[in-house]
This record gives structure tokens, C-alpha cells and sequence, in this order.
């Protein structure tokens, strides 16, 4: 990561690394991904006009293609640029399938509207990182940011849907005066995004799926205290950049999948 990359971050609350994973390892973790072991630990989030988002969460990064990916040295090595000192834990990652026609929308929130909820008091400390496992754009449902709003701070969050959406005030006010961009990214790019900035995607209503993997970082002394899994806060065992490939096909076999009736920001009351 160069340091005009890690200032934009800072600057914009968001930065693209284009294509940091190449064809052969995007083919192999859609191999993994669409895999029963992935699909079929799958819950499903209604958003506000009933469409679902399906995704699969796990919280230990292991020796699977995606705990490979989100262990490697290029990955991990970003994060702390972009985190700056402290020990590198991996949170959790998701694997989000929108499927085509079906794949519901996400509203406006931020990632640390449902972090707050889970007692880390340091949002400085976290970061998502979303990797394409096919391209998105606009017809297919991509990310969209509003650049900038990670310097607002933390808005109300309340349920919309299944989902935590952000007070509707708030962001119409963000959406004034900052500018809206669509994140789209081809099969390999990864986006980093800061856990204050707010952000949304719409339903897939294309025929095509749009599929990519979060993994979330969190540095060590950010202690949640009402967070049971201790993921967040045990260091990342890095691995080299060539072990996903090296170690072939390796499914998500025996992950600590999230329940969703388990997860106090997802448990409607
Ligand atoms: O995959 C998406 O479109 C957005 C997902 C998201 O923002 C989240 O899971 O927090
Ligand atoms: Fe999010």
C-alpha cells in the first residue's frame, strides 16, 4: 500500500486496491464459496421491502481458502498501514450472496453502528475489507459510499428490516453535502473501508450474482465487552501471499458460523 493510498483512506474513508487477488485465486474461493458448506450455513436478512440478503458469517479465521485469504501477509500488511500500531485480529467474515433477481438490499448504515452494539469503544481500531469474488456495478448491486462521512462520527442506529439502518435525518443531511460513489469493483479488486463510513447497496435485480467476501479487522486493545467470540482480539497467525493457492481447494468445513438468533445486533425484539 503507498502512502497517497493509505492518505485517501484517511481523506475519503475508503480506498480500492485493484486487483490484489488474481483470476486463478478468485476461481478457486468462488469454488469454496458456492460450496455447500458455505450455502448451506447461510441466514437470510430481510431488508425494509422483504427482498433477502443471504451472507454466511464465521468468526475464526482457519486454514480454509477464505481463512488463507484473510490471513495473507498482503492482506493483513494493508490493514495495519491503514490501522497504524497495535496487533491485527480478524473479527469476522461474511460471505454475501446477492443472487441474481433475489439478492435484497442493505441500507444506510455504518459498520460501527453494529459495533457500538457489540461494546467496542474504539472505531478507529476496526476496518472492513470487501473483496469482489465476481464484479460489481451499479446493475448488479454494488457497494455505495457517501465519501467523507467517517469524519461525522457514529449515528443512531435502530432496526430497518432485519438490519441496522442509520437515523434517515442524519443521513439525508450527510447526503447534502457529501458526494455519492459507486463502488464497483471487478473480480479480485479489494475495497477498505472505515467502520464510520456510511454506506448502502441496492437489490440485485440483475441476472447476474453479486458475490464477495468482508472480513473485518479489529487491532488487539479494542476489548468489545459485550462480544462473546474472542476472534477480535487474538492476533492474526499471518500467512504468505502464495498459501491460498499452494494449499488448493480447502472448504469451510467446521467454521464458528454466527447464529443469527445468537447476535444482539441482528435479533429483532
Ligand atoms: O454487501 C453489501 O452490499 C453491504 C454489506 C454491508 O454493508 C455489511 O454487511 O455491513
Ligand atoms: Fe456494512
Amino acid at each position: 500500500m503507498t502512502s497517497s493510498q493509505i492518505e485517501s483512506y484517511h481523506r475519503d474513508g475508503f480506498v480500492i486496491l485493484p486487483q490484489l487477488f488474481s483470476k486463478a485465486e478468485i476461481d478457486l474461493l468462488y469454488r469454496v464459496a458456492t460450496d455447500d458448506t458455505v450455502t448451506g450455513n447461510s441466514f437470510d436478512l430481510n431488508d425494509q421491502d422483504g427482498k433477502k440478503t443471504k451472507l454466511t458469517l464465521w468468526f475464526t479465521a482457519g486454514d480454509d481458502s477464505f481463512g488463507l485469504m484473510s490471513r495473507s501477509r498482503r492482506l493483513v500488511a494493508s490493514v495495519q498501514a491503514l490501522l497504524g500500531p497495535g496487533e491485527v485480529c480478524h473479527f469476522h467474515s461474511k460471505i454475501m450472496q446477492k443472487q441474481p433477481k433475489l439478492g435484497g438490499a442493505w441500507e444506510w448504515h455504518q459498520d460501527y453502528g453494529y459495533w457500538y452494539k457489540n461494546g467496542f469503544l474504539f472505531p478507529e481500531a476496526m476496518i472492513s475489507v470487501m473483496l469482489a469474488l465476481t464484479d460489481a456495478n451499479k446493475e448488479n448491486g454494488c457497494l455505495q459510499v457517501l465519501k467523507g462521512t467517517h469524519k461525522m462520527q457514529r449515528f443512531e442506529h435502530s432496526f430497518v428490516g432485519e438490519q441496522q439502518g442509520a437515523d434517515l435525518d442524519f443521513v439525508h443531511e450527510a447526503e447534502k453535502i457529501s458526494e455519492l460513489v459507486y463502488c464497483e469493483l471487478k473480480a479480485g479488486d479489494v475495497l477498505f473501508f472505515h467502520p464510520n463510513i456510511l454506506h448502502r447497496s441496492e437489490a440485485n435485480l440483475s441476472e447476474r450474482p453479486r458475490w464477495s467476501v468482508i472480513s473485518a479487522y479489529n487491532l488487539s486493545y479494542n476489548k468489545p465487552f459485550r462480544e462473546k467470540h474472542t476472534s477480535c482480539i487474538t492476533p492474526v497467525q499471518v500467512v504468505s501471499d502464495d498459501a491460498l493457492l499452494a494449499s488448493g481447494l480447502k472448504k469451510v468445513s467446521g467454521a464458528d458460523f454466527l447464529v443469527k438468533e445468537a447476535e444482539i445486533t441482528l435479533n429483532v425484539k
